[in-house]
């Protein structure tokens, strides 16, 4: 279970494990009337399992990539195959936490050219902004033309 808890403040805001962060999660579902179902795993394979037994069964995911935002093509190509949308999340802004921290350049996520749309740096809202915008897109039959592609 990725450790939230013991990450930077600054970036990452104050929640402090993944079980408080899937709680506001489901009560801000429970509010907007949609079901929701939490995952987080450390292991790319358990994502994989996770994407391909829940893909026919559901109208979209959020995914926040985290430690495969750069490298993690094969969770990115098992969500294309759901056909489903998919929004990005990120506790931090991508495109300056790493220039902050350490110098390095912007972090490029593979994931992005495939995500309906991205929400990021808004820390634990960055999730309840994502639902809220991902829930409104699928109620929205004319939302960029229909089904667009999601590849
Ligand atoms: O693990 C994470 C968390 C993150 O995805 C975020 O939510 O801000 C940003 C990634 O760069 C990092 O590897």
């Amino acid at each position: 279970m990725p450790s939230l808890g013991a990450r930077d403040k600054v970036l990452y805001g104050p929640i402090r494990s993944i079980g408080d962060l899937h709680d506001l999660v489901r009560s801000f579902a429970a509010e907007l009337g949609v079901e929701i179902e939490c995952m987080a795993s450390n292991h790319e394979g358990e994502i994989l399992d996770f994407i391909h037994a829940r893909g026919a069964g559901v109208d979209g995911f959020l995914i926040n990539p985290a430690g495969l935002t750069t490298y993690g093509e094969a969770t990115r190509h098992a969500l294309s195959d759901t056909a489903k949308p998919f929004v990005e999340v990120h506790f931090s802004n991508l495109a300056r936490h790493l220039e902050a921290v350490s110098g390095t350049r912007p972090l490029e996520s593979r994931f992005s050219k495939s995500a309906r749309g991205m929400v990021m740096g808004m820390r634990q809202y960055s999730y309840l902004g994502a639902l809220l915008a991902l829930t409104l897109s699928l109620d929205d039959e004319t939302f960029l033309g229909g089904d667009g592609p999601t590849q």
